[in-house]
Protein backbone atom coordinates (compact mmCIF):
# COMPACT_ATOMS: atom_id res chain seq x y z
CA UNK A 1 0.00 0.00 0.00
CA UNK A 2 1.58 3.73 -1.01
CA UNK A 3 0.60 6.46 1.35
CA UNK A 4 1.20 10.28 0.31
CA UNK A 5 2.32 11.93 3.39
CA UNK A 6 3.77 15.01 4.61
CA UNK A 7 6.47 15.72 7.33
CA UNK A 8 6.01 18.63 9.54
CA UNK A 9 7.30 19.71 12.99
CA UNK A 10 6.84 22.14 15.57
CA UNK A 11 9.91 23.32 17.47
CA UNK A 12 11.26 20.21 16.14
CA UNK A 13 8.92 17.95 17.56
CA UNK A 14 8.13 16.08 14.18
CA UNK A 15 5.27 14.26 12.76
CA UNK A 16 4.56 12.04 9.48
CA UNK A 17 0.70 13.35 8.57
CA UNK A 18 -1.07 12.05 5.90
CA UNK A 19 -4.99 12.32 4.79
CA UNK A 20 -7.87 9.43 4.91
CA UNK A 21 -10.69 11.60 5.25
CA UNK A 22 -13.28 8.79 5.16
CA UNK A 23 -11.25 6.33 7.27
CA UNK A 24 -10.41 3.80 4.80
CA UNK A 25 -6.93 3.19 5.99
CA UNK A 26 -6.82 1.70 9.44
CA UNK A 27 -3.14 1.11 10.44
CA UNK A 28 -2.10 -0.92 13.18
CA UNK A 29 0.35 0.02 15.88
CA UNK A 30 3.16 -2.19 13.69
CA UNK A 31 2.66 0.02 10.81
CA UNK A 32 2.43 3.82 12.09
CA UNK A 33 5.68 2.50 14.34
CA UNK A 34 7.17 1.62 10.79
CA UNK A 35 6.01 5.41 9.61
CA UNK A 36 7.67 6.81 12.29
CA UNK A 37 11.23 4.75 12.08
CA UNK A 38 14.04 7.23 11.69
CA UNK A 39 16.14 4.23 9.82
CA UNK A 40 13.55 1.95 7.63
CA UNK A 41 10.76 4.27 7.28
CA UNK A 42 9.77 8.63 6.90
CA UNK A 43 11.09 9.08 10.68
CA UNK A 44 8.94 11.44 13.61
CA UNK A 45 8.00 11.28 17.08
CA UNK A 46 4.78 11.16 16.11
CA UNK A 47 1.89 10.10 13.06
CA UNK A 48 -0.92 11.96 12.62
CA UNK A 49 -3.92 10.98 10.40
CA UNK A 50 -6.28 13.62 8.85
CA UNK A 51 -9.62 11.89 9.23
CA UNK A 52 -13.40 13.16 9.84
CA UNK A 53 -14.62 13.08 13.22
CA UNK A 54 -17.80 11.13 11.27
CA UNK A 55 -16.09 8.52 10.10
CA UNK A 56 -14.80 7.39 13.43
CA UNK A 57 -16.42 5.70 16.63
CA UNK A 58 -14.58 8.30 18.75
CA UNK A 59 -16.54 10.67 16.35
CA UNK A 60 -19.70 10.58 17.76
CA UNK A 61 -18.68 12.06 21.36
CA UNK A 62 -16.20 14.72 20.03
CA UNK A 63 -19.58 15.60 17.53
CA UNK A 64 -21.52 15.33 20.48
CA UNK A 65 -19.34 17.85 22.45
CA UNK A 66 -18.77 20.45 19.50
CA UNK A 67 -20.93 19.70 15.90
CA UNK A 68 -18.23 21.91 14.49
CA UNK A 69 -15.16 19.64 15.17
CA UNK A 70 -15.28 18.01 11.49
CA UNK A 71 -11.54 16.82 11.67
CA UNK A 72 -9.92 14.46 14.23
CA UNK A 73 -6.47 14.55 14.33
CA UNK A 74 -5.64 11.28 14.85
CA UNK A 75 -2.01 10.80 16.81
CA UNK A 76 0.13 7.68 17.93
CA UNK A 77 3.07 8.36 19.20
CA UNK A 78 6.46 6.74 17.43
CA UNK A 79 5.78 2.98 19.12
CA UNK A 80 2.29 2.99 17.11
CA UNK A 81 0.57 3.96 20.93
CA UNK A 82 -2.35 6.23 21.03
CA UNK A 83 -2.47 9.30 22.61
CA UNK A 84 -5.55 11.61 23.85
CA UNK A 85 -3.80 14.74 22.73
CA UNK A 86 -0.29 16.35 21.31
CA UNK A 87 0.15 19.94 21.82
CA UNK A 88 2.97 20.71 18.72
CA UNK A 89 1.17 18.03 16.64
CA UNK A 90 -2.40 19.77 16.83
CA UNK A 91 -0.63 23.04 15.60
CA UNK A 92 1.34 21.38 12.61
CA UNK A 93 -2.15 19.23 11.80
CA UNK A 94 -3.88 22.51 11.64
CA UNK A 95 -1.08 23.36 8.91
CA UNK A 96 -1.34 20.58 7.28
CA UNK A 97 -5.26 20.93 6.72
CA UNK A 98 -4.72 24.20 5.37
CA UNK A 99 -2.09 23.07 2.66
CA UNK A 100 -4.51 19.80 1.53
CA UNK A 101 -7.05 22.59 1.00
CA UNK A 102 -8.97 20.63 3.58
CA UNK A 103 -9.61 23.15 5.83
CA UNK A 104 -9.97 27.65 5.21
CA UNK A 105 -8.58 29.20 8.41
CA UNK A 106 -7.86 33.10 8.17
CA UNK A 107 -5.29 34.79 11.20
CA UNK A 108 -7.46 34.92 14.09
CA UNK A 109 -9.80 32.33 13.46
CA UNK A 110 -10.50 29.76 15.57
CA UNK A 111 -11.64 25.79 14.48
CA UNK A 112 -12.75 22.89 16.49
CA UNK A 113 -10.68 19.92 16.50
CA UNK A 114 -11.90 16.64 17.38
CA UNK A 115 -8.84 14.79 19.80
CA UNK A 116 -8.95 11.44 21.83
CA UNK A 117 -8.63 14.10 24.72
CA UNK A 118 -12.22 15.83 23.36
CA UNK A 119 -12.76 19.34 21.19
CA UNK A 120 -9.92 21.21 21.25
CA UNK A 121 -10.24 25.16 19.88
CA UNK A 122 -7.48 26.02 17.73
CA UNK A 123 -6.45 29.40 16.60
CA UNK A 124 -4.29 30.81 13.55
CA UNK A 125 -1.87 33.28 14.22
CA UNK A 126 0.43 35.33 12.59
CA UNK A 127 3.30 33.11 13.30
CA UNK A 128 1.26 30.29 13.87
CA UNK A 129 -1.26 28.85 16.14
CA UNK A 130 -2.53 29.13 19.68
CA UNK A 131 -4.58 25.98 21.00
CA UNK A 132 -6.67 26.13 24.07
CA UNK A 133 -5.78 22.74 25.47
CA UNK A 134 -8.94 22.85 28.36
CA UNK A 135 -9.34 22.49 31.60
CA UNK A 136 -6.17 21.77 33.65
CA UNK A 137 -5.26 19.58 36.37
CA UNK A 138 -2.60 20.16 38.77
CA UNK A 139 -2.21 17.32 41.31
CA UNK A 140 -0.93 14.49 42.69
CA UNK A 141 3.01 13.72 43.55
CA UNK A 142 5.70 11.64 43.03
CA UNK A 143 9.31 10.34 43.02
CA UNK A 144 11.16 10.28 39.85
CA UNK A 145 14.45 8.37 39.04
CA UNK A 146 16.46 9.00 36.31
CA UNK A 147 19.99 8.65 34.51
CA UNK A 148 22.48 10.73 35.33
CA UNK A 149 20.75 12.39 38.14
CA UNK A 150 22.21 12.22 41.13
CA UNK A 151 19.37 11.59 43.61
CA UNK A 152 15.57 10.77 43.27
CA UNK A 153 13.15 13.95 42.90
CA UNK A 154 9.41 14.97 43.69
CA UNK A 155 7.70 15.28 40.41
CA UNK A 156 4.42 16.88 40.71
CA UNK A 157 1.46 15.06 38.21
CA UNK A 158 -0.04 17.25 35.53
CA UNK A 159 -3.28 16.55 33.19
CA UNK A 160 -3.62 18.63 30.57
CA UNK A 161 -5.59 16.12 28.23
CA UNK A 162 -2.90 13.78 28.76
CA UNK A 163 -0.53 12.59 31.72
CA UNK A 164 2.51 14.58 32.87
CA UNK A 165 4.68 14.61 35.75
CA UNK A 166 6.93 17.49 36.18
CA UNK A 167 10.53 17.84 38.17
CA UNK A 168 12.10 20.79 38.97
CA UNK A 169 16.14 20.26 38.67
CA UNK A 170 18.91 22.62 40.33
CA UNK A 171 20.45 24.70 37.29
CA UNK A 172 21.21 23.83 33.74
CA UNK A 173 24.28 21.91 34.22
CA UNK A 174 21.83 19.20 36.09
CA UNK A 175 19.28 19.65 33.03
CA UNK A 176 22.42 19.25 30.48
CA UNK A 177 23.77 16.23 32.18
CA UNK A 178 20.20 14.42 32.41
CA UNK A 179 20.43 11.03 29.81
CA UNK A 180 16.96 10.25 28.61
CA UNK A 181 17.78 7.83 26.38
CA UNK A 182 15.93 5.55 29.03
CA UNK A 183 12.87 6.17 30.50
CA UNK A 184 12.62 7.83 33.97
CA UNK A 185 11.23 5.94 36.67
CA UNK A 186 8.02 7.45 38.19
CA UNK A 187 7.08 5.78 41.74
CA UNK A 188 4.24 5.28 41.82
CA UNK A 189 4.09 3.92 38.29
CA UNK A 190 0.95 6.13 36.63
CA UNK A 191 -1.59 3.97 35.62
CA UNK A 192 -1.39 5.22 31.77
CA UNK A 193 2.42 6.07 31.79
CA UNK A 194 3.18 9.59 31.98
CA UNK A 195 5.51 12.40 29.67
CA UNK A 196 8.72 13.12 32.02
CA UNK A 197 9.22 16.85 32.17
CA UNK A 198 12.60 18.00 33.47
CA UNK A 199 12.60 21.88 34.42
CA UNK A 200 15.29 24.78 35.48
CA UNK A 201 14.11 28.31 35.77
CA UNK A 202 15.13 31.03 34.00
CA UNK A 203 17.54 33.69 35.54
CA UNK A 204 15.51 35.27 36.61
CA UNK A 205 12.30 33.33 36.77
CA UNK A 206 10.24 36.10 36.10
CA UNK A 207 11.08 39.30 33.99
CA UNK A 208 9.00 41.88 32.40
CA UNK A 209 5.59 40.02 33.70
CA UNK A 210 6.59 36.50 32.17
CA UNK A 211 7.50 33.49 33.45
CA UNK A 212 10.41 31.62 31.76
CA UNK A 213 11.60 28.11 31.84
CA UNK A 214 14.02 25.74 30.50
CA UNK A 215 12.49 21.92 29.96
CA UNK A 216 13.60 19.18 28.41
CA UNK A 217 11.37 15.83 27.95
CA UNK A 218 10.68 11.87 28.07
CA UNK A 219 7.89 11.46 26.12
CA UNK A 220 5.58 8.29 26.63
CA UNK A 221 5.46 6.25 23.76
CA UNK A 222 8.29 8.17 21.59
CA UNK A 223 11.24 9.10 23.93
CA UNK A 224 13.44 12.13 24.74
CA UNK A 225 11.96 14.83 21.71
CA UNK A 226 13.28 18.28 20.98
CA UNK A 227 9.74 19.57 22.46
CA UNK A 228 6.27 18.97 23.83
CA UNK A 229 3.80 21.34 23.94
CA UNK A 230 1.44 19.72 26.29
CA UNK A 231 4.47 19.35 28.39
CA UNK A 232 5.91 22.93 27.88
CA UNK A 233 2.15 23.66 29.29
CA UNK A 234 2.86 20.81 31.91
CA UNK A 235 5.58 22.32 32.93
CA UNK A 236 4.49 25.61 33.08
CA UNK A 237 1.50 25.38 35.27
CA UNK A 238 4.10 22.89 37.62
CA UNK A 239 6.20 26.13 38.17
CA UNK A 240 3.36 28.46 38.58
CA UNK A 241 2.11 26.75 41.11
CA UNK A 242 5.73 26.21 43.13
CA UNK A 243 6.07 29.99 42.42
CA UNK A 244 2.79 30.37 44.25
CA UNK A 245 0.51 33.48 44.72
CA UNK A 246 1.59 36.49 42.32
CA UNK A 247 3.53 34.17 39.76
CA UNK A 248 2.30 35.14 36.10
CA UNK A 249 -0.19 33.78 33.79
CA UNK A 250 2.28 34.09 31.12
CA UNK A 251 5.24 31.81 30.49
CA UNK A 252 7.91 30.95 27.56
CA UNK A 253 9.06 27.88 27.80
CA UNK A 254 12.50 26.93 26.20
CA UNK A 255 12.90 23.63 24.73
CA UNK A 256 15.92 22.09 22.73
CA UNK A 257 13.75 22.81 19.49
CA UNK A 258 13.18 26.29 20.02
CA UNK A 259 10.42 27.90 22.09
CA UNK A 260 6.75 28.26 22.82
CA UNK A 261 4.02 30.48 24.79
CA UNK A 262 2.12 28.81 27.57
CA UNK A 263 -0.92 31.46 28.85
CA UNK A 264 -3.42 30.47 31.51
CA UNK A 265 -6.53 31.89 31.81
CA UNK A 266 -9.52 30.87 34.07
CA UNK A 267 -9.35 27.60 34.35
CA UNK A 268 -7.48 26.48 30.80
CA UNK A 269 -3.86 26.30 29.62
CA UNK A 270 -3.37 27.74 25.90
CA UNK A 271 -0.29 26.79 24.27
CA UNK A 272 1.04 28.81 21.05
CA UNK A 273 3.96 28.40 18.69
CA UNK A 274 4.92 27.82 15.18
CA UNK A 275 4.54 24.86 12.96
CA UNK A 276 6.38 23.52 9.67
CA UNK A 277 5.73 21.53 6.99
CA UNK A 278 8.93 20.43 5.26
CA UNK A 279 8.61 17.90 3.07
CA UNK A 280 5.82 15.41 0.85
CA UNK A 281 6.81 11.97 -0.56
CA UNK A 282 5.36 8.23 -0.66
CA UNK A 283 5.67 5.59 1.08
CA UNK A 284 5.24 1.41 0.55
CA UNK A 285 4.02 0.37 3.46
N1 LIG B 1 4.59 15.72 21.66
C1 LIG B 1 3.25 15.91 22.05
C2 LIG B 1 2.70 14.89 22.99
C3 LIG B 1 2.49 13.57 22.28
C4 LIG B 1 1.78 12.53 23.10
C5 LIG B 1 2.57 12.05 24.26
N2 LIG B 1 3.80 11.39 23.90
C6 LIG B 1 1.68 11.13 25.09
O1 LIG B 1 1.77 9.89 24.96
O2 LIG B 1 0.88 11.64 25.87
C7 LIG B 1 2.96 17.34 22.43
O3 LIG B 1 3.53 18.23 21.77
O4 LIG B 1 2.12 17.62 23.29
Amino acid sequence: MDIAFTKGHGTGNDFVLFADPDGELELDAAQLAALADRHFGVGGDGVIRAVRSSALPEGTAVLAEDPDAEWFMDYHNADGSPAEMCGNGIRVYGAYLLSEGLLELGVGETVAIGTRGGVRQLTRTPDGFEVDLGPYLVAGEAIVAARRLAVDRPGLAVGVGNPHVVVALADDAELDALDLGEAPVVTPTPPDGANVEFVVPAEPLISGGVGRIRMRVHERGSGETLSCGTGAAAAALATRSWAGDGAPDAWRVRVPGGEVGVRVEGDHVFLSGPAELVFDGVVAL
